[in-house]
């Protein structure tokens, strides 16, 4: 993981500001001959896109990819796919420089770090940023054949029965609130042994891939926080011998033992804390570091989770993608 890019073998790298022209990507490192085309791009954008519903930003986003690079007559080549999609919605008179910091938000600490920020928007620090993720993780998906990613909220602000979301959302946005979400994402179909024994551990990885969406402050993987809490006898996933290989009685490893995948679902679950852009009022500071209260307006997501999943989905296809060059290149 760098900057601005995430893989080793298998590597997206991504530009773009909110409120700039485009938001684009370069994916390198995928192998050539697979069948890509823009439809199949946008089917996974088009879970992520804003715009969709008033649990979502209302900013009206077709989020339309085009490929521009490493695609002949619909397959990959096996150079760097570059792909971008225009900005159309971003309104950029809703923000200014002099705006207060938004607490949460990357207002501060960009300025702190660069003494030099796009405050149009959250500028690069907007998840805008993460459909190029989704775009990456959709080449992605075509090196694992054969590999199911799936994902689902499983509670939103701290209530896992999904029939009372509506109205707890409805108050917390008729409050100008926010809420949190907790998301789970799972892999089936990824075979045994990918993944690294000491440092680039597999869980390492996904854990830190995840890390990175913006808003997501927590990270467990299988059984996660929880095995702290239990005997060795109750976390162990018993073994026993299957026609292909064993199998296994449970699965609190979450798929991952050693850094190294046992072929068990891979299971990830992150906290996505609530959105900080929010209209109830914060005391906060500006950049002449003057006391203000935090009021924000603009766009903004009720529960950044709900967008949250499908970029998980994106983060664990890059990550496996990735994992399954890297055990290739050494393990054949
Ligand atoms: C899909 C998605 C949509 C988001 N939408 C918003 C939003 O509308 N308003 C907001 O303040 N934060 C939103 N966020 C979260 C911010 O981007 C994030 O909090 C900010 O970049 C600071 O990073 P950090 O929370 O990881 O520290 C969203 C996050 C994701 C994953
Ligand atoms: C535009 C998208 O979501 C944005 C994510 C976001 C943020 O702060 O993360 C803030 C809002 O936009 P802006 O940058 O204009 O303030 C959201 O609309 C998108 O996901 O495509």
């Amino acid at each position: 993981m760098s900057v601005n890019s995430f893989g080793t073998l298998f590597r997206l790298s991504t530009w773009g500001e909110s409120h700039g022209p485009a938001i684009g990507c370069m994916v390198d490192g995928c192998p050539p001959g697979l069948e890509l085309d823009e439809a199949f791009v946008q089917r996974f954008l088009d879970q992520r896109r804003p715009g969709t519903g008033r649990n979502v930003s209302p900013r009206q986003e077709p989020d339309q990819v085009r490929i521009l690079s490493g695609v002949y007559e619909g397959k990959t080549t096996g150079t760097p796919i570059g792909m971008m999609i225009e900005n159309v919605d971003a309104r950029s008179k809703d923000y200014s420089k002099d705006a207060p910091y938004r607490p949460g938000h990357a207002d501060y600490s960009y300025d702190a770090k660069y003494g030099i920020r796009d405050p149009r928007g959250g500028g690069r620090a907007s998840a805008r940023e993460t459909a190029m993720r989704v775009a990456g993780g959709a080449v992605a998906r075509l090196v694992l054949e054969g590999i199911e990613i799936s994902s689902r909220v499983d509670a939103i602000g701290g209530e896992t029965d999904a029939s009372k979301w509506e109205a707890m959302l409805d108050a917390a946005r008729s409050e100008g609130d926010s809420l949190g979400a907790l998301v789970e994402c799972s892999a089936s179909g990824v075979p045994a042994g990918w993944g690294a024994p000491v440092y680039a551990k597999l869980d390492a990885v996904l854990a830190g891939a995840m890390m990175s969406i913006p808003a997501v402050k927590g990270v467990e993987i299988g059984e996660g926080l929880g095995a702290a809490d239990l005997k060795g006898s109750e976390n162990a996933d018993a073994m026993r011998a299957g026609e292909d290989g064993p199998t296994f009685d449970a699965n609190h490893s979450g798929g991952i033992a050693g850094g190294i995948s046992t072929g068990q679902p891979i299971v990830v679950r992150a906290s996505f804390k609530p959105t900080s852009s929010i209209r109830k009022p914060i005391a906060s500071v500006n950049a002449a570091g003057e006391e203000v209260e935090a009021s924000t307006r603009g766009r903004h997501d009720p529960c950044v989770g709900i967008r949250g999943a499908p970029v998980m989905e994106a983060m664990m296809a890059l990550v496996l993608a990735d994992a399954k060059q890297l055990h290739r290149g050494q393990c054949g």
